[in-house]
């Protein structure tokens, strides 16, 4: 049976002929690479975080803290990185998580469909952004027999949320993800700074410029008056929602309802009581909110809170080790966030999938050194903060 670590057997027999990896395995100098190469608007959007990137630092900082104890004489030959999510099994137990900016990641525009193409050859589930520069309706074809699913900004008309919500499901995504902590932007300097936000350049609006209830509101075409679509853009974007909002959102769709912000135990009970079909624990990569815990740090009382409830988690993960420590601690499927983009950065959607096989190679290879044969062993084997 094929496993993931055999990429590393791979490379190792490439590099009898002189062959080395084209982009690096590891996430520091894959960032220092991709840094070289992506536009500077781009780079620092992609990079920076909120205020002086404390908590995006810490998120990352943070899993140096925590660390798992191996066991020796088990019989882990055959890995089993499979996990099971609303219903369906993913090969994986990775996710990409939601780049409103993946568009711009590639030169061609395209971003939204290369990571696509990275998500039908490693069959990790994509979660598709609201803000992309390609409908969700051709990215979902990009994704083959590999699940999607939509994240959603909720806009304040109700008649678009309803419209993008029903549009995704009829796209084939397998769950709605609200994004709870974005209806405002953080204060970004490194953004700020050079007064770069590419959302105000019409980069990344597609789903809202295909929209018919969006093109109802602006009354005219938006590919005529991309200024007019921009500014009504501003004006919709951000809606604070609140738990009496969750009976609304679940009547527009059959769809599971994954909850994505929630870092207090507490929400996260509310969240179970009001019905979600599961919660997302991230901090939005320190993006949004400066002067948070690590999410990671987060992750246990989530995940107790939470009981049967699946917990998705991201904010942070840079390797197979993350990925490993995120699934000790409680995680039912671990988001890829910056690296991935990076990968699609460097080589589009060779280059995300080639951070994924990396991810996916170093979490398979750290349980078959570490006796843990599948999920089930690395969550019964716990880690432990140090
Ligand atoms: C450039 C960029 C754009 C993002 N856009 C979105 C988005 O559109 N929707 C969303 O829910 N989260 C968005 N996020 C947050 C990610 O889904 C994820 O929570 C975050 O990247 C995790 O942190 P990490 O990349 O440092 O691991 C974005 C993150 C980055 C870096
Ligand atoms: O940049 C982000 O992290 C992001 O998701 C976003 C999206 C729209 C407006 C502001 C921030």
């Amino acid at each position: 049976m094929a496993q993931f670590g055999d990429f590393q057997n791979a490379i190792y027999f490439a590099g009898l002929s002189g062959a080395v990896p084209k982009l690096p395995v590891d996430a520091a100098t894959l960032e220092a690479r991709a840094i070289e190469a992506m536009p500077p608007s781009v780079r620092d959007y992609v990079q920076g975080g909120c205020g002086d990137e404390w908590t995006q630092r810490a998120n990352v900082e943070a899993f140096g803290r925590w660390g798992m104890v191996p066991r020796m004489m088990v019989d882990t030959n055959e890995r089993d990185l499979s996990v099971e999510l609303f219903g369906h099994r993913y090969p994986t137990p990775l996710l990409m998580s939601p780049i409103g900016v993946t568009g711009i990641c590639t030169a061609d525009g395209h971003g939204d469909l290369h990571a696509a193409r990275a998500a039908a050859t490693t069959g990790v589930p994509m979660c598709v952004s609201t803000l992309g520069n390609d409908p969700l309706e051709a990215v979902s074809a990009e994704l083959g027999d590999t699940p999607g699913f939509f994240q959603l900004y909720t806009p304040r008309d109700e008649e678009l949320v309803a419209s993008l919500v029903s549009r995704a499901e009829a796209a084939g995504y397998r769950a709605i993800v609200v994004t709870l902590d974005t209806w405002v932007t953080g204060w970004r300097p490194r953004d700020l700074n050079t007064g770069n936000f590419p959302q105000l350049r019409g980069a990344v609006l597609q789903n809202y410029f295909t929209d018919p209830v969006f093109r109802r509101l602006l009354g005219k075409p938006p590919e005529e008056h991309p200024q007019e679509a921009i500014m009504l853009w501003v004006r919709l974007f951000g809606r604070v929602l609140t738990w009496d909002d969750l009976p609304w959102l679940r009547s527009l769709t059959r769809l599971p309802i994954v909850l994505k912000g929630i870092c207090h135990p507490d929400d996260a009970r509310r969240a179970v009581d009001a019905g979600a079909d599961a919660i997302f624990c991230s901090n939005h990569g320190g993006r949004q909110a400066n002067g948070g815990i690590a999410a990671i740090d987060m992750l246990p009382a989530v995940v107790e809170a939470a009981g049967d409830t699946p917990v998705l988690f991201d904010s942070g993960v840079r390797s197979g080790t993350d990925v490993v420590k995120a699934l000790a601690l409680g995680a039912r499927i671990v988001g890829i966030g910056r690296p991935f983009a990076y990968g699609l950065a460097l080589d589009g959607a060779d280059g995300a999938a080639h951070v994924l096989r990396c991810i996916l190679a170093e979490a398979d290879l750290l349980m078959a050194v570490n006796g843990y044969p599948t999920i089930a062993d690395v969550r019964a084997a716990g880690a432990t903060r140090g």
